[in-house]
């Protein structure tokens, strides 16, 4: 008989709370770590997380605890589910903790501000877990649509395929269809990537336009991401799968899109403040475009469109002014 996998999932959010409901469905014991009792007392008794998933009722496989070590122990897999910003300083507290072996999974989609670092390599940095054992988990995978059962297909990277193959197992549900892949740079910033051009399609949507702009965004938004993965020795087929081209398309459609809707706060004219101020979850993006405009500049990439999001977003660009200067800069090939 083969042994019921652990998982532990730290951050209770809505896509920490979604995927452990997925590894749920396939068969794991989840445990999910978050900060506060009265949402964990609450999944437990419950069976629901009120604050992130109201209305959606979780498996009984999942648990919540406030105990880091509770959660983290045994696990086969630790997945990990909070803002890209606060990554690090949470996980150098639960890295005595970690089950020895266990594989690291970043469900994050964000560039560290400072450093540049992709989500894995703030892992590896960190924990000093050979980036073997370390997998990311990217793809259009709205929260709510697959707290739904809706079906969606998603992307399990990591260097080592045999442990992409593992945790493709282990998430594999009638309604998620992972599929492995090794090129975990492309995958991670395709992810990271999407949501800054999300937010640019979500100001565009404010401002009034309409798709022909969107189809643009979206279309040269690929082209900048893939320029950037290209220099940083990504696949650039990947930006055509669901890590690229995939999530890209759910992220600037839907209005679940926090960056997106982000976006069109600011777009109606809202002040960053006022959009901060109704945005109760992570829109990764804010601060991201920052530092993915870092590393665009560390590796020499041109990218206009994470530049105009940046000027609107920190620099009180107006929308109207930036996207003029985008529309002004000289005409140059398609494909360069
Ligand atoms: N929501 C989605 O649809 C979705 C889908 C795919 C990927 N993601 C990515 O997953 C990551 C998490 O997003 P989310 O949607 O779950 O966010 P969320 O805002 O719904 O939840 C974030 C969670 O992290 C916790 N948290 C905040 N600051 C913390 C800190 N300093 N230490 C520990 N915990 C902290 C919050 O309490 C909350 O439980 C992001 O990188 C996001 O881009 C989200
Ligand atoms: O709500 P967003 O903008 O963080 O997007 C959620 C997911 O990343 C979509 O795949």
């Amino acid at each position: 008989m083969t042994r019921t996998l652990k998982a532990a999932v730290f951050g209770t959010g809505s896509w920490g709370t979604a995927f452990g409901m997925v590894l749920a469905d396939a068969g794991c014991d989840v445990t999910l770590w978050g900060r506060r009792a009265e949402l964990a007392d609450a999944v437990n008794s419950t069976h629901t997380n009120p604050d992130y998933l109201p209305g959606v009722e979780l498996p009984r496989n999942v648990r919540a605890t406030t105990d880091a070590a509770e959660a983290a122990d045994a696990a086969d897999f630790t997945v990990l589910a909070v803002p890209s910003q606060t990554l690090r300083a949470g996980l150098a507290a639960w890295t005595p903790l970690l089950a020895p072996d266990t594989v690291l999974v970043s469900l994050m989609k964000g560039v560290e501000l400072g450093s540049a670092m992709r989500m894995s390599e703030v892992v590896e940095d960190v924990t000093k877990a050979p980036a073997e054992r370390i997998a990311v988990v990217t793809g259009p995978n709205l929260a709510r649509e697959i707290a739904a059962r809706q079906p969606a297909a998603s992307v399990v990277a990591c260097r080592d395929e045999s442990v992409a193959v593992r945790l493709q197992t282990a998430c594999h549900t009638p309604y998620f269809r992972p599929y492995t892949n090794t090129d975990v740079v492309g995958c991670e910033l395709g992810g990271a990537v999407k949501n800054v051009i999300g937010l640019a399609v979500g100001i565009a949507d404010g401002m009034g336009l309409g798709d022909n702009t969107k189809g643009s965004l979206i279309t040269r938004g690929l082209a900048e991401t893939t320029r950037l993965g290209l220099a940083m020795g990504a696949d650039p087929l990947t930006f055509a799968g669901l890590a690229g081209l995939g999530d890209l398309v759910a992220t600037c459609s839907s209005p679940l899109s926090r960056n997106h809707t982000f976006g069109t706060n600011l777009g109606k004219g809202m002040t960053l403040e006022e959009t901060i101020a109704v945005t109760r979850q992570t829109a990764e993006g804010v601060k991201s475009c920052e530092s993915v405009l870092d590393l665009a500049r560390r590796h020499g990439v041109d990218m206009p469109i994470t530049e105009t999001v940046v000027g609107i977003v920190h620099e009180g660009t107006p929308p109207l002014v930036a996207l003029k200067e985008l529309m002004s800069r000289s005409a140059k090939p398609e494909r360069r």
